[in-house]
């Protein structure tokens, strides 16, 4: 695959948490909308045996990072028993601000693994791959599913959600927030849990995120990005955060609504879209 894959970020349009696993997850009632704006990949199949990671723009390379960990963990699934064990040069172009509820590193894992099985012949049907995922973290079975889509459980049971066009401008705080911190201040500070809803009722409910007061609380700078937006329309926080999102009918009004932003504030205008970019090209490709 010797050509850019453009491995998605996502938006949660709304994020319930109704309850706790045993192990300690959360169980979560959200609704993902994958971005046509993400991290860029190209990877190249090599002989030698190994997995290698190169990075062009921060420095995030290191051994837990989810993409080698995601090639390592599916080469381990698939040729556990073979001598000869392909390998793989994977190059990453991050756009995608790290820690900040756009799921960049879930997507890139997602991405690696649909791409590798590919790649190395592993044929792995979507769900086996959806299960692989979600041993590396909850938010990658929605990028392996490929679509925008409601969940339940801690994030691998997906309903895929077709919904209207929509664009949405998305503000960046230069603040990494690690989404562990969230969930122990959220499990020790704030004893509730939203009821279990049905989809039609989340759907037709107004949308909102039950760990933005969390946030805002462990947060002072965030609150002050949500008090200054308040003259502008309502905002909501995606995940854990840090970016906070508004969402239009169209480009025009969301570049316009860009431009009244001060300087100082980083944004971004995106469109929502309903199939993932990878899904796309590997329908294209024939083996
Ligand atoms: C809550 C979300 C909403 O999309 O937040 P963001 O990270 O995207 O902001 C995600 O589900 C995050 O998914 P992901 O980032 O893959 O989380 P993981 O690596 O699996 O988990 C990191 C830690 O978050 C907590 N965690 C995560 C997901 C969940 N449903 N319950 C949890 O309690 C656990 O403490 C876990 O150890
Ligand atoms: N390829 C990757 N891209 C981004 N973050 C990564 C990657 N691999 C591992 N991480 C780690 O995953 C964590 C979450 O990053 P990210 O997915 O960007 O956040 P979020 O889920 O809030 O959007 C960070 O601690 C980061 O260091």
């Amino acid at each position: 695959m010797h050509q850019w894959v453009v491995s998605p970020g996502k938006l949660n349009l709304f994020l319930y948490v109704t309850g706790r696993r045993s192990d300690g997850y959360h169980y979560l009632q959200t609704l993902f909308r994958l971005l046509d704006y993400g991290d860029n990949m190209k990877f190249f199949v090599t002989k030698n045996g190994c997995i290698r990671l190169f990075n062009t723009n921060n420095n995030i390379i290191s051994n837990n990072n989810l993409v080698i960990q995601a090639a390592k963990l599916l080469r381990k699934f698939c040729f556990r028993s073979c001598q000869k064990k392909p390998g793989v040069d994977i190059i990453l172009h991050k756009k995608l601000p790290i820690g900040s509820g756009l799921g960049g590193g879930s997507s890139n894992a997602a991405t690696t693994l649909m791409i590798l099985n590919q790649e190395w012949r592993c044929f792995l049907e979507k769900k086996v791959l959806m299960r692989l995922g979600l041993m590396l973290g909850a938010d990658i079975p929605v990028f392996i599913n490929g679509y925008s889509a409601f969940s339940e459980g801690i994030g691998e049971k997906l309903v895929s959600i077709f919904l209207p066009e929509r664009w949405y401008l998305i503000i960046i705080p230069p603040i990494y927030i690690n989404t562990t911190w969230v969930f122990d201040v959220y499990r020790s500070a704030f004893n509730y849990y939203s009821p279990y809803r049905s989809v039609e009722k989340l759907l037709n409910t107004p949308f909102s995120n039950d760990l933005e007061p969390i946030v805002k609380n462990m947060f002072p700078e965030i609150k002050k990005y949500f008090f200054y937006l308040s003259n502008y329309a309502s905002a909501r926080l995606t995940g854990t955060g840090a970016c906070i999102f508004f969402e239009f009918y169209n480009r025009y009004l969301a570049c316009q609504s860009q431009k009244y932003l001060p300087n100082w504030i980083k944004s971004i205008v995106v469109r929502g879209i309903y199939i993932s970019p990878v899904h796309q090209i590997l329908s294209k490709i024939k083996i």
